[in-house]
């Protein structure tokens, strides 16, 4: 990759960020501006309304030495990998976790008589990344070996040995600690989804504040359009793959952020997905959109990263006969599997979602205990995926089970900003389940157009919730989704032709009618 592709490839609120903090440092250097003019005055602000120092301190770096390329370094590296694997591409929940460590630094910096924050800021970001990454293993040069957590003390502590002062990097961690505690600690201290009324949340829903019953709502929810795998993958009939394609890129035309693709599982498994490499190589991605794929194995994850995937998705059971009738192996047998698939992915710079099956029932087991779909949960988690996507393969669930399947993920360590919904509607209670998953804070949703789906093996599930409804449903309650439903509406109509089918979703039956008398209408008006 060159230089240019790499930095359009950055996360917009990165790039924006890094770009400023370069071309002001540079111009300095340059003495196009003077320092002078940018740093941090509480009295030229509030005296001569010198407004813009509040930004600019965080942009300057001093000198163009190799300190300044140091922390270009820190900042790039730990900035986008938390816009865009922690934060998932929520930029704007990026920018509002910016803006909280911004205001607590400038609260603090007449305190300890600092002028620039732009350092402290990104040792915020480096404390954030660090507590996120619990078990990331790293080494200081060789020298000795720590995980995640310890990175901004060992970079403090080489710091004050280079004989500069702490205060700059202690101010930094104490705005990420905070920003960690409110949003990823006081959640699991009190019921367990106090997330909505920590601090950071009711800070960043400050602009837009949707709620129910006078409980705060997330802004947004993103919707992982999970139809081209989990629907596909169930059909009788084999769809061609310029459909497959089609599909695809007419739901990320829509708006869909993450369009599950495909599946490389074996053909002999799943012989519907079998021209998972056909699919990838024909398909034009669109920019700022996600493909995952599904990879089982080790085998599965080769075929995928050598047919172009960026993102793969790999899935085990909260029950062992499931897992076992799914997949060959036992659940714990299948997590050593993943944990392999999971770093070997990583190691080559493809973000991983993990996916928990049977979470609160099982075609052969019946109930699954809360606690046993969140200490599979955690395992993923601890594995290093960036999310994970907990699933109601046969839709027994109701919002009691999923309630209750949820607080045990969250007590087992896994933030709700780390969980997202994966409801199939067998028993008409998808939508519910969503619902309650929205409510405790759980802002990814998966779902599937025209309510397609279905596991292959287990018996008697239906589709996964329609992705028509849950927009429907979001939209109704101001919640932001970034779906334009007439192109959804169109991208269902267009496979259930193919497929021959009708469209499951409620919605989507009632916006057509609703659509076909507008029609009728206008027809006999004229
Ligand atoms: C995991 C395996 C592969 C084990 O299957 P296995 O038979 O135990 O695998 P194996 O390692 O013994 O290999 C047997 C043969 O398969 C081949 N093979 C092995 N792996 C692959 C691969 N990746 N791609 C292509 N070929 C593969 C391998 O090369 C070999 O070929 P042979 O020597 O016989 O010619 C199999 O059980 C499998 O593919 N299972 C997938 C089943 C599936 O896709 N289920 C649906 C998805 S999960 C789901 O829908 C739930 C979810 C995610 O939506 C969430 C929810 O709703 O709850």
């Amino acid at each position: 990759m060159d230089a240019a592709e790499w930095y359009r490839q950055l996360p917009v609120i990165t790039r924006t960020y890094v770009t400023l903090c370069v071309a002001t440092t540079a111009l300095c250097a340059l003495d196009v501006i003077s320092p002078f003019n940018i740093y941090y005055n509480t009295r030229l602000i509030y005296q001569n309304h010198e407004y813009w120092r509040l930004a600019t301190n965080f942009f300057f770096y001093g000198n163009l030495s190799l300190d300044f390329f140091f922390h270009m370094f820190f900042l790039t590296k730990y900035s986008k990998s938390l816009e865009e694997d922690s934060f998932r591409r929520r930029s704007a929940d990026f920018f509002w976790m910016l803006l909280f460590g911004a205001g607590l630094l400038l609260l603090a910096a007449p305190f300890v008589n600092l002028q620039f924050l732009g350092s402290s800021l990104t040792f915020m970001l480096v404390y954030v990344w660090g507590r996120r990454h619990q078990y990331v293993q790293m080494s200081m040069m060789g020298l000795f070996n720590f995980t995640a957590p310890y990175l901004p003390w060992v970079l403090l502590g080489f710091s004050v040995l280079l004989g500069n002062s702490p205060v700059t990097d202690l101010l930094g961690m104490m705005a990420g600690h905070a920003y960690y505690f409110l949003e990823d600690v006081y959640p699991r201290l009190s019921d367990g989804f106090a997330m909505r009324q920590s601090a950071v949340r009711l800070f960043s829903k400050a602009v837009s504040n949707p709620s129910l019953f006078g409980r705060p709502l997330p802004a947004s929810v993103k919707i992982v359009e999970v139809g081209p795998r989990d629907g596909l993958q169930n059909e009788a009939k084999l769809v061609p793959t310029d459909v497959k394609v089609e599909l695809i890129e007419r739901l990320a035309a829509a708006g869909l952020q993450s369009v599950e693709s495909t599946s490389f599982v074996s053909p002999k498994w799943v012989p519907q997905l079998a021209d998972a490499a056909e699919v990838l190589a024909a398909l034009r991605p669109k920019r700022g959109v996600s493909y995952p794929v599904l990879t089982p194995n080790m085998k599965g994850l080769e075929r995928a990263i050598s047919a172009g995937a960026k993102e793969v998705a790999v899935f085990t059971a909260a029950s062992e006969t499931f897992n076992k009738t799914n997949t060959n192996v036992g659940i714990d047998e299948s997590l050593k599997r993943l944990a392999d698939v999971t770093q070997a992915a990583r190691e080559q710079g493809v973000a991983v979602r993990g996916y928990v099956s049977c979470v609160v029932g099982c075609p052969y087991q019946g109930h699954v205990p809360p606690q046993e779909a969140a200490r599979v949960a955690a395992a993923l988690d601890a594995m290093g995926c960036y999310e994970v996507s907990m699933g109601d393969t046969i839709g027994v669930g109701t919002p009691a089970s999923v309630a209750a399947m949820f607080e045990a993920c969250v007590a087992a360590g896994v933030p709700g900003s780390r969980l997202a919904a994966h409801m199939h509607d067998t028993y008409g209670q998808g939508l519910a389940n969503v619902l309650t998953a929205v409510q405790m804070g759980i802002c990814t949703v998966d779902s599937s157009l025209a309510g397609l789906g279905g596991c292959p093996y287990a018996r008697g599930a239906s589709g996964n919730i329609a992705t028509e409804d849950v927009v429907y449903m979001l939209e109704g309650m101001g919640i932001d989704h970034g779906v334009d439903m007439d192109a959804l509406l169109a991208a269902s109509e267009f496979i259930c032709a193919a497929l021959g089918r009708e469209n499951q979703s409620r919605a989507a039956r009632a916006l057509m009618r609703r659509r076909e008398r507008g029609a009728a209408e206008a027809a006999r008006a004229a």
